[in-house]
Parts: structure tokens; C-alpha cells; sequence
């Protein structure tokens, strides 16, 4: 059997299927709320409930699911990863050499939230099966497209601000959003379309003619919008100020882990467990959330000389109606927007340009 495990880890979770040379999914394995609420789904059984502290013993979960369903190294072709920050020379879909891992591991202060179990996963199967290929997929690539004057910060052009410029990323959710939409709503794909990936990361892309011409995240996915744990859009004076305050690891903790939806509510990252709680800041966390989305859409928006549709996908997107709605009735400004959900299928889309790479490694 020809295999392809495709592995999405996420700041809150891992998404593992397997896929066919045909690009059917065989099994998918998925470990839940890592941290939080940890649950996992395997196959087509409801998720279970587990303790899930880590990325780390998540992955273990994942991998003794996949022995328990019957599929073994031998079965595998290639594994296929999401990474979500390949640093300022990696977008394309690439084999994972030595040199490829270096650099993802190069770039992990930048994306702490995934990089590290990016890695964590491509050496655990490496520890496994030394022999099977291993891909790289990046959260950057569909983001190349955003004209220079987006993509650029108003920086001197000198060797220390060369690899700050904005990446964006949630760029594989998005371009196979692009690629499902006419199947999965019946609709052409709207000529300007506002997508919202709303998960545990949160972003917006601005997708005129098929390509993104403007996104919320910058530099790292910390930028933009107000997230699970992450701040979103803040002021870098307000940045250098807290570094300089209690110094740069603690800030590093309080902005990447501490923030967001946590840190407004002081009670969960969860988007679910934070609609359930009934007190006054877990309300304020998702009137922030959904305000922010509203003001930052209106950039988007800009950025295409206007709209045609908005497309909601991710955890939150295809799940939470209110935040939806909210968002809806905050930009009615704009008109009466037609709006679709689309639901997230980053690891098809990893597996189709994998198998791509391996068939022709030289036009993936
Ligand atoms: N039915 C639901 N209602 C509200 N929020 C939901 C629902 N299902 C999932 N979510 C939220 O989606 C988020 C996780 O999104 P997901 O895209 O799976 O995460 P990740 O960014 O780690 O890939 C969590 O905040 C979770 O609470
Ligand atoms: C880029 C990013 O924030 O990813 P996720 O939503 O999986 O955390
Ligand atoms: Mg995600």
C-alpha cells in the first residue's frame, strides 16, 4: 500500500490523516485542545477525552492510533508536514533535508507556538523510520503573491531588518480554500473574497482573482488578530516597553501564551469553554475577538478596492454560529455580503502537492 501521512500541527492541535495515491483519506487521527481541554478523535469514532499536557505526548497518542488501526512504517511512502514558518528563504514545498530542517529550527523563535512541534514530529518519524521521505509544506507560500508594499515594513534596508518584512500564514487553509470553493459551495469563487481562518490562530487573507493580496499576521503569527493565547496587533513601542520591563523570555511568555482570549477572560484559550463561562471578561474576550475582526476586515477589505464574499473556516469559523454572526452584523457597512463555510482541509491539500514532489521533484 502506498501511503501518505500528512501531519498538521497547530499551536492547539494535531491533525494526522492518512491519504491514498488516489488522494483519499484512509484514517485521520486527531489530538485535540493540547493543554487545554485535551480530547482524540480517531477515525470515525467521536473524540475522546485525554489528558493531553503536551504536544509531545500528544504526538505518541497519535502514533499508537495509528498502530491500533493497523497502519505500520511499511505501509508509508512519505510523511508530509504543515510548517508553518520556513524563516525568509523557505516557502515551497520541499523535501525535509538536512539543511530544510535547519532552517525550521532556525526559525523557531518566530513561530514557538508550532515550530518546535513541527520538529518534534519530523524527528520523532525520523527516530522511527530513518528510510521514509519526509515533506515540508509552509504557511507562508500562498502569501508570495501580496504586492511589496504590504508585504514591507517601514524599515531601513539594512542586514539586521532584511527577513522582516510580512509573511502572513494559515497560507495552506487558505489556498485550499480557494482550490475547494466552487465543489464545497456550489458558487464561483467570488472575484474579492474576505477569508477568516479562526482557530486557535486567527487570521484574515484578502483574496482578489484567487491570490492573497493582504493578510493580518506579519512577521510571526503573533501579529493581527486576538487569538487563543497570543496578543494580535499591539504596538511595538508597547513591545520594547515590556522587554525592557521584565526582559525578553518573560515577555516572550506573556505575549505568546498568556494573551488573547486567556489572558482577557483569565479563564480558558478555548473558544467553546470561553462561550460557556458566563462572567463579565470571558463576554469582553469574545466582544474583542469579534470587534478586532471587524476593524482589521476593514483593511482587508481596502486592500481589494472591496467585496464579494466572505468565507469563514477553522475551529471557530465552521463552529461557532455567534462569532459569525457577530462578525456579519459588524461589517454590514459593506452590504449585504453572500457568505459561505468552508471547512478547513489543509492536510488533502499537504498530501496533493506532496505526492506532487515525490512524482516530480522538480515541479511540485
Ligand atoms: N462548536 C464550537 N464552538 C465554538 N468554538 C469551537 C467549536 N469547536 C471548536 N471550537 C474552537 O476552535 C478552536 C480550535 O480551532 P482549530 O482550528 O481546531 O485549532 P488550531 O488552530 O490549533 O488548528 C478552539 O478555540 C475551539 O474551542
Ligand atoms: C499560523 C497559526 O497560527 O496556526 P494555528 O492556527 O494552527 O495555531
Ligand atoms: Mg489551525
Amino acid at each position: 500500500m502506498a501511503l501518505v501521512l500528512v501531519v498538521n500541527a497547530g499551536s492547539s492541535s494535531i491533525k494526522t490523516a492518512v491519504f491514498d495515491g488516489g488522494l483519499n483519506e484512509r484514517l485521520r487521527i486527531e489530538a485535540q485542545g493540547i493543554g487545554q481541554t485535551g480530547a482524540l478523535l480517531l477515525g470515525d469514532a467521536p473524540p475522546v477525552r485525554l489528558d493531553l499536557p503536551d504536544h509531545q505526548t500528544a504526538f505518541r497518542a497519535i502514533l499508537d492510533g495509528l498502530r491500533q488501526k493497523g497502519i505500520s512504517g511499511a505501509d508509508l511512502t512519505a510523511a508530509a508536514h504543515r510548517v508553518v514558518h520556513g524563516g525568509p528563504n523557505l516557502a515551497e514545498t520541499t523535501t525535509i533535508t538536512p539543511a530544510v530542517r535547519s532552517a525550521i529550527a532556525e526559525a523557531q523563535p518566530l513561530a514557538p507556538l508550532h515550530n518546535p512541534h513541527h520538529l518534534g514530529a519530523i524527528d520523532a518519524l525520523a527516530a522511527l523510520l530513518p528510510d521514509l521521505p519526509q515533506v515540508a509544506a509552509f504557511d507562508t507560500g500562498f502569501h508570495r503573491s501580496n504586492p511589496d508594499v504590504a508585504r514591507r515594513y517601514a524599515l531601513p534596508d539594512r542586514a539586521e531588518t532584511a527577513a522582516l518584512r510580512r509573511y502572513g500564514f494559515h497560507g495552506i487553509s487558505y489556498e485550499s480554500l480557494v482550490q475547494n470553493f466552487p465543489q464545497t459551495t456550489g458558487a464561483d469563487l467570488p472575484r474579492r473574497l474576505l477569508a477568516l481562518h479562526l482557530g486557535n490562530g486567527a487570521s484574515l487573507c484578502a483574496i482578489l482573482e484567487r491570490q492573497s493580496v493582504a493578510t493580518t499576521m506579519g512577521f510571526s503569527p503573533l501579529g493581527g488578530l486576538t487569538m487563543g493565547t497570543r496578543a494580535g496587533e499591539i504596538d511595538a513601542g508597547a513591545v520594547l516597553h515590556l522587554v525592557r520591563d521584565v526582559g525578553l523570555e518573560e515577555a516572550q511568555t506573556l505575549l505568546h501564551h498568556e494573551s488573547g482570549l486567556l489572558g482577557l477572560s483569565n479563564v480558558t484559550a478555548d473558544m467553546r469553554q470561553l462561550a460557556e463561562t458566563d462572567t463579565t471578561a470571558a463576554r469582553f474576550a469574545r466582544e474583542h475577538f469579534c470587534y478586532w475582526i471587524t476593524r482589521q476586515a476593514g483593511s482587508m477589505i481596502a486592500a481589494m478596492n472591496g467585496i464579494d464574499g466572505i468565507a469563514f473556516t477553522g475551529g471557530i469559523g465552521e463552529n461557532d454560529s455567534e462569532v459569525r454572526e457577530k462578525v456579519l452584523a459588524n461589517l454590514s457597512w459593506a452590504g449585504n455580503i453572500p457568505n459561505w463555510i468552508i471547512p478547513a482541509a489543509e492536510e488533502k491539500h499537504i498530501a496533493r502537492q506532496a505526492l506532487a514532489l515525490l512524482k516530480d521533484p522538480a515541479h511540485p
